[in-house]
């Protein structure tokens, strides 16, 4: 046996015959694909090539828990043209083509993530095995940071799991588990992390290629004939668009590079996907969504309070088992892998926050992403009761009750009598001050915000609000908790609304008075919804409930002002029991087919408000009068310091309100259209529409600084 040491790659033959080319970036703790491996690459392949003893190869990684994590996403960012971002595709692919073109067997072992340029990889050996490991993953997300697979994926993955599944795969950018990674034809076996190596080597030894994928019958007849395709390509653009608006490049770009090499050939579609490639890293959107995803895998490291460290958790308990409470209740048993422990009121609340995780995991089971017996094991972390019984081993205890001051206070006594000393109360209030719930309690530094989003088992944000007396331990446990639920926190400041619904109100109030002046309410959400949203405002009401928003505004407007007065006239819909989609009457309607249900307007909204709908306004003034507002609040919020910086600001109401990702949040959106500008846009407006448009002070003094927030 003979050993090579190179920095990057390592090349290690055995007497059998089967060299294993291992990939170890030294210092990171994922290997990315970066230009400057290149050479040294090309230089190994040169040697295999050049060694008739070597009859097969594998490819593996060093990294205990990773393949390849994909090209380097810092490398992309500092690409100054559209051309050298181009010219590190095409190098990719050369090497990848080198790669494919050796004339033994290579083989691709794969254990954790194997994303992007590392599914390139993979893609130009000639057969993959991955591990059954729960950490393996292989997919092109790539459009999820606005770009398109560069080095060779458009060409290489429609040849290997077919046309329709290869669109799906490279327009969601999803990841697939290795069960479904082998159902897809991408690996011809998954096994144990432990025999992985011997899996590849025998595979390289018997020089066997694996039988291919047989494609459903319509598939094939699909991809084999232009008619077929061209219908394949059609309805893929046609659901792009739908569901894009046009506001991201790279999808139309991925169906462009798959097209020209189906119908051009390799060498086209190759040069096709490299020069979309450089263009699209150079986009605004791309750029947002690389922001994006450093922010993100910023704060994954973070603990909340700088040097202090989270307690253990063991057991977590949630009082009320409403819709809140069993979502809570699942992400902890779920995602978290804690036991939880629920006490409502009564078994009705029980049952139904059990239920809550029975559908989720039995919908599992069904779709085949979970055994009966692992549902079985998460069904069994989740129990429930009516008193405190079992609560004394609960670490932190998560309240969902009613929107009440004295019952949640009532809720830190009892927690206090019943349970362990220095159990940790989070509140999941989305409106009350934490210092009020805590006002009379034994203990307030154990008390702390933790408000989730619903549907909780879906929504990625959870706040952390800490009043004054929170101690840093109970913030960095809180924290770490959210972490585990699955969940990217932002601590905030314990003040009326926090930080999301404080942005939200004067967003869906403008919206609500865009309404009253008779704009029609399509109109207003579909203004919205192509600006960039997943719904526009007064769907949004619909589905949170008109009487929430009724409920919080008060709160708002007594300790911020005026500004969140929401219009009068919306109690009318209250006292017609209009509530949103929960009782099946709302703006939109809410009976007849499921399919059909929350489409149209319900036309008796304008009778009710007095309005006769007319449409007067741009699309553009309706979002910018509502999306104004909601950036002069963000900025409000970071003076106040109710958040901590602008990354937050940002990563919170594209997680929690879903601000278009590709805007890159308010504060990096304001930074693109300029503060001068915004100030101008929102006097313009306060000329017209009254006060709640004054730009706060804060927007004013960046404007005449001309400063920025990043
Ligand atoms: C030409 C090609 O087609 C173009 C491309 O390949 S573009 C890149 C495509 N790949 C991706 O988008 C994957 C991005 N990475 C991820 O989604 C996640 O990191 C992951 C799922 C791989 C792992 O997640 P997780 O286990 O939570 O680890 P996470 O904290 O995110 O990452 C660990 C480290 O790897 C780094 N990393 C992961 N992927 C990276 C990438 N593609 N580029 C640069 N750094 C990366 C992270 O920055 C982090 O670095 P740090 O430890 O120094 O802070």
């Amino acid at each position: 046996m003979t050993m090579e040491n190179n920095s990057t790659f390592t090349l290690e033959r055995h007497d059998n015959g089967i060299a294993f080319l291992k990939m170890d970036v030294v210092g990171e703790t994922m290997n990315t694909l970066r230009a400057e491996f290149a050479e040294e690459f090309s230089a190994v392949l040169d040697q295999i090539k050049g060694d008739s003893a070597i009859k097969g190869l594998v490819v593996y990684s060093g990294k205990d828990n990773s393949f390849i994590a994909g090209a380097d996403i810092t490398m992309l960012d500092a690409c100054e043209t559209a051309e050298q971002a181009s010219e590190i595709a095409s190098q990719g692919q050369a090497i990848f083509d080198q790669i494919e073109g050796l004339t033994i067997p290579v083989i691709a072992a794969i254990h954790g993530p194997c994303l992007g340029g590392g599914l390139e990889l993979a893609m130009a050996c000639h057969e993959r095995v991955c591990s059954d490991d729960n950490k393996t993953v292989l997919g092109l997300p790539e459009v999820q940071l606005g770009l398109l697979p560069g080095s060779g994926g458009t060409q290489r993955l429609p040849a290997i799991v077919g046309l329709q599944k290869s669109l799906d795969m490279m327009l969601t950018g999803k990841h697939l588990r290795p069960k479904q990674a082998l159902k897809a034809g991408l690996v011809s076996d998954m096994v144990p992390k432990s025999v992985l190596l011997n899996v590849a080597e025998e595979l390289a030894l018997s020089g066997k290629k694996a039988k291919p994928r047989k494609s459903p019958m319509v598939e094939k007849a699909l991809d084999s004939n232009p008619w077929g395709r061209k219908l394949v390509f059609d309805q893929a653009t046609k659901t792009v668009l739908a569901k894009t608006k046009g506001n991201y490049p790279a999808p139309l770009k991925i169906i462009d590079a798959i097209r020209v090499g189906v119908e051009k050939g390799r060498v086209k579609g190759l040069a096709r996907e490299a020069e979309h490639f450089g263009r699209l890293v150079k986009t605004s959107e791309s750029k947002q969504l690389r922001n994006l995803f450093f922010a993100t895998t910023e704060m994954k490291k973070e603990t909340g309070v700088d040097g202090v460290e989270p307690a253990a958790i063991s057991h977590v308990g949630v009082l009320g088992g409403g819709l809140m409470g069993g979502g809570i209740s699942y992400v902890t048993a779920n995602n978290a892998k804690l036991p939880v422990r629920i006490k409502d009121i009564n078994h009705t609340g029980i049952s139904n926050a059990l239920k809550y995780s029975f559908d989720l995991l039995n919908k599992k089971v069904k779709r085949r992403f979970i055994k009966k017996s692992v549902m079985q094991q998460q069904l069994n972390m989740v129990s429930g009761t009516t008193d405190y019984s079992g609560f004394n081993q609960a670490d932190v205890i998560i309240e969902a009750v009613f929107e009440d001051l004295a019952l949640k206070q009532q809720m830190v006594a009892d927690v206090e009598a019943n349970c362990k000393p220095g159990v940790i109360f989070a509140s999941n209030t989305s409106s009350l001050p934490i210092n009020q719930i805590a006002a009379q309690a034994k203990a307030p530094e154990n008390v702390i915000g933790l408000h989730y989003f619903s549907p909780v088992d879906k929504m990625p944000l959870a706040e952390i609000i800490a009043h004054d007396k929170t101690s840093n331990e109970t913030i960095s446990t809180t924290v770490a908790l959210a972490k585990k639920q699955g969940k990217t926190p932002i601590v905030v400041k314990d003040k009326a609304g926090f930080y999301v619904n404080r942005i939200l109100a004067p967003y869906v109030n403008e919206a609500a008075n865009i309404l009253l002046s008779g704009e029609p309410i399509e109109k207003i959400d579909r203004a919205l919804v192509n600006f960039g949203f997943p719904v526009g405002p007064i769907k949004l009401l619909d589905e949170v409930g008109i009487d929430i928003g009724a409920k919080i505004s008060p709160i708002l407007e007594a300790e911020l002002g005026e500004r969140f007065k929401a219009p009068q006239a919306f109690n009318k819909l209250i006292d017609d029991n209009r509530k949103g989609k929960k009782t099946s009457k709302g703006f939109y309607l809410y009976t007849g087919k499921k399919s059909k249900q929350g489409k149209a307007v319900d036309e008796q909204v304008y009778r009710l408000l007095g309005v006769s709908p007319q449409s007067k306004l741009s699309e553009q003034e309706v979002s910018d009068r509502c999306v104004l507002l909601m950036i002069n609040e963000a900025v409000r919020c970071l003076d106040e310091g109710i958040i901590r910086n602008c990354r937050d600001g940002d990563i919170g109401t594209i997680f929690g309100i879903g601000f278009p990702p590709f805007l890159g949040g308010p504060f990096r959106y304001l930074d693109s259209l300029g503060a001068k500008q915004v100030v101008e846009k929102l006097k313009n407006f306060q000329s017209q529409y009254g006060d709640h448009f004054t730009p706060c002070e804060a927007l004013v003094a960046m404007a005449d600084n001309e400063q920025s927030c990043y």
